[in-house]
């Protein structure tokens, strides 16, 4: 890897993360040092430890940015820019948006699943960026008991000509497997969304720019309180009464 290059050159961000022992294990040998960053402010070089094998060079790597053990899931989350990858897909200046990956790669018991969904207290990168996604287009979305009245214009207006299925439909049909398949050290992703104050909107806001770091900045990275005691079932918030469902075709 070519450690003079910037990462904007790059066509990808590769981020290093290290993964804390678990608890109670042992601290196992480090087979690598962090060397201290010389111009930016994080480390973004790594060094395997010396072999012992002298004929063998000393391997050094370059990243956009190194994660170490103690790093957290927001650390992450603000310093691999999700918010402007959002901010990407949702193009309030207009245009169709661009689109954006982001992916883990490791070998097993790493922290894929870890840094992309959380555990039981903290959120993963999924979660973060879905809350920034919702306050960012919370003026937009349709009400519960809408949806089933419009779906059919959505669909008309879909070129990909993909079936459109209503959340809470798509919920109950899926919900319970996918909580059971996940029970055991994955949190249950928290399901009601019944926000306290108006949800900003990032849309239709002239300094919609400004917002979405701003709403990055201000998303929690531990599950809201509520969410710990998650409900049983999955279902949208709505205070009205729903309306009847299409039948099913
Ligand atoms: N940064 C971290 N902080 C605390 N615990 C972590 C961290 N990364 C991973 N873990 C814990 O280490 C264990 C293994 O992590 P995880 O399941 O995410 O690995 P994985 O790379 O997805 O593995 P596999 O490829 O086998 O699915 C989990 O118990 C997870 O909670």
């Amino acid at each position: 890897m070519d450690a003079s290059r910037k990462s904007s050159h790059n066509l990808f961000e590769v981020f290093l993360r290290l993964r804390p022992p678990p608890h109670g294990s042992a601290i196992p040998e480090r087979i690598l040092n962090v060397e201290d960053p010389e111009t930016q402010s994080h480390p973004t070089h790594i060094t395997l430890n010396p072999p012992t094998d002298r004929r063998r060079a000393i391997e050094k790597f370059a990243f956009t940015q190194v994660f170490e053990e103690e790093a957290s899931q927001l650390d992450v989350f603000h310093a691999t820019k999700i918010a402007s990858l959002v901010e990407g897909v949702l193009a309030p200046q207009g245009g169709e948006g661009t689109d954006a990956v982001v992916a883990t790669l490791g070998v097993t018991g790493s922290g894929k699943t870890h840094t992309i969904l959380g555990s039981k207290s903290q959120r993963g990168l999924t979660q973060l960026a879905m809350d920034v996604v919702f306050r960012s287009i919370g003026e937009n979305m349709l009400d519960t008991h809408a949806l089933y009245a419009v779906q059919e214009s959505l669909q008309a207006c879909d070129a990909s000509e993909s079936p459109l299925t209503v959340a809470p439909q798509f919920l109950d049909a899926s919900g319970e497997t996918t909580m059971a398949s996940r029970a055991g050290s994955r949190a249950a992703t928290p399901m009601i969304v019944r926000p306290r104050q108006p949800l900003l909107s990032y849309v239709n806001s002239p300094s919609a720019t400004r917002q979405v770091s701003t709403l990055a900045g201000a998303i929690p990275g531990a599950f809201p309180r509520e969410s710990i005691a998650s409900p049983k079932s999955v279902r949208l918030v709505s205070d009205a009464p729903e309306s009847p469902r299409p039948k099913q075709r």
